[in-house]
């Protein structure tokens, strides 16, 4: 039973939509901006419309399968891990496309909003917004990189495991927020790398100014 659920919410989360939706408007967003399969990419290369239907989608597929898995009552606990990380699973490596898939942002958002009754989801929207205003103010305004994004992202999913643990959240709910943080940080290896690597050449040259 646990097996065949997990299936399922994977085969969900491999449906690539902003992949798809992007091929209908002729789009390969896979070479578009940092070559992600995800909304954002689809938004800059299809326009806002199809942006935020991508980010609905891709937001659904995480949400139903959990959603429907938690109304029938059908897993309980420590089951949910391997469950609730499945559609994050499908999507970064979706069989759709090779194997290689997106970030799995908009799927954590469905994921956590159908596990917590968008309690989490909403904790963790609440720390991005606060480091994206951040991050514009220190940048003076200027265009945030891909690779700042995701840096944000997997930074975000970071500080979330203290509002987890503040507001005593399960066990096994903190072992899926630490399946979805490796996620993050394996997906987004390299802009990270290449983020902190900025940072660290751009503070040797102010100490050496
Ligand atoms: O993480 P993805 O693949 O859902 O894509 C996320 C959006 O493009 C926003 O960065």
């Amino acid at each position: 039973m646990i097996f065949l659920l997990t299936l399922i919410s994977f085969f969900s989360g491999s449906l690539m939509f902003s992949y798809w939706l992007g091929l209908l408007k002729k789009k390969n967003i896979k070479s578009v901006g940092d070559g992600n399969p995800g909304a954002a990419n689809l938004w800059k290369a299809a326009g806002y419309k199809f942006g935020i239907f991508g980010v609905l989608l891709d937001f659904l597929k995480g949400y139903i399968p959990i959603k429907l898995i938690l109304k029938n009552e059908l897993v309980s606990d420590v089951q949910w891990l391997p469950i609730a990380l499945a559609p994050l699973l499908g999507h970064a490596f979706s069989p759709f496309l090779k194997f290689h898939g997106g970030k799995a942002l908009a799927v954590s958002f469905g994921m956590w909003s159908a596990l917590t009754s968008f309690h989490v989801s909403f904790a963790y929207a609440v720390i991005l917004a606060i480091m994206f205003s951040t991050l514009h103010v220190i940048k003076k305004g200027k265009p945030i990189s891909s690779e700042e994004d995701g840096f944000q992202a997997t930074l975000g999913m970071f500080l979330l495991s203290f509002y987890l643990h503040y507001r005593d959240f399960p066990m096994y709910i903190l072992a899926i927020w630490l399946g979805n943080f490796l996620l993050f940080l394996y997906k987004n290896r390299t802009g990270n790398m290449q983020v902190i690597k900025n940072w660290v050449n751009k503070r040797n040259r102010e100490l050496h100014v």
